[in-house]
């Protein structure tokens, strides 16, 4: 049940180092700032307590099932609690049955583990003379889309190569999204030309509110990070945004938008699934 349909989110942009601690400690410091600048939800960054780079992901893992050693996941639960707001916790890498996942888990205001997402649609690219990664090779991808029912609305979650996927996004839209947050760290390759425009393109397609969360520029490792952490809203306005500097973002986000848009534009009466249900697009 949405509690708040109008409420103040934080985007915490960090710098990431290879020191699990420090991370921890900034992420724990960036939370504390946004609750107190008033914010009811609070996004951190895909990979924010480890370096987004092959060579670090099984050290940092964390068995979320072994709670003495799962650092990161114990700070998120506490301070859910502490602050009494929802916490998307970006992701970090999981380690779950002797394989790796990209993993994102929400938090309650009472601390509890409300949904863990698996990123389904693993970055794997390869540009000529450009960049090359192969998530694939690392982390085993998840299976199911994840929405979760919390105080600030129903919320889709999606990790950063999840947000090329329009099928993903119209799945938490028809199962009731308010908002959906995607957790990412893009690069400066797709970055410029792709990373606002797949999320206007996602909160205008669906008519919702969309949130993303990215590391900052200068974080270690070798993956250079494009940053701008934004807000967009149902029409596709960005409500606010960052640059590439370690920075927090605090913005408002107003539900009444979502109908506002929806009664203006109403375009799902308008959907013709009878042209389209029947096409099979590999013909
Ligand atoms: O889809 C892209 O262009 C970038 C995706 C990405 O950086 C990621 O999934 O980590």
């Amino acid at each position: 049940m949405v509690k708040l349909s109008k409420f103040k989110i934080g985007l915490c942009q960090l710098s990431v180092t290879t020191e699990k601690k420090t991370n921890i400690d900034k992420a724990c410091s960036a939370i504390e700032f946004a609750s107190k600048q008033g914010a009811s939800l609070v996004v951190l960054p895909e990979m924010w307590n480890c370096p987004y780079s092959t060579d670090y992901f099984e050290q940092f893992a964390e068995n979320f099932d072994d709670q003495e050693s799962a650092s990161s996941y114990k700070m998120l639960s506490k301070l859910a609690s502490q602050e009494g707001i929802t916490i998307v916790g970006g992701s970090i890498p999981e380690r779950c049955e002797g394989q790796l996942c990209n993993t994102c888990c929400v938090f309650g205001p009472n601390g509890d583990l409300l949904a863990k997402h698996r990123k389904i649609h693993l970055f794997d690219v390869n540009i000529p003379d450009d960049i090359s990664f192969k998530e694939s090779d690392i982390f085993l991808a998840g299976s199911e889309p994840t929405i979760v029912d919390t105080d600030v609305g129903k919320i889709g979650i999606g990790i950063c190569h999840d947000i090329r996927f329009p099928e993903l996004a119209m799945v938490y839209q028809a199962r009731g999204a308010h908002l959906i947050c995607y957790p990412g760290a893009f690069n400066m390759s797709t970055g410029e030309a792709l990373w606002e425009l797949e999320q206007k393109a996602r909160a205008v397609d669906n008519q919702l509110f969309v949130a993303t969360c990215s590391p900052s520029r200068f974080s270690a490792g070798t993956y250079t990070i494009w940053g701008h952490s934004t807000l967009v809203d149902p029409f596709g306005n960005v409500i606010a945004t960052s640059e590439h500097d370690e920075t927090i973002v605090i913005a408002e986000v107003d539900y009444s938008a979502i109908q506002y848009t929806r009664d203006s534009f109403p375009i799902e009466k308008q959907r013709r699934q009878d042209i389209y249900k029947f096409i099979d697009l590999h013909v």
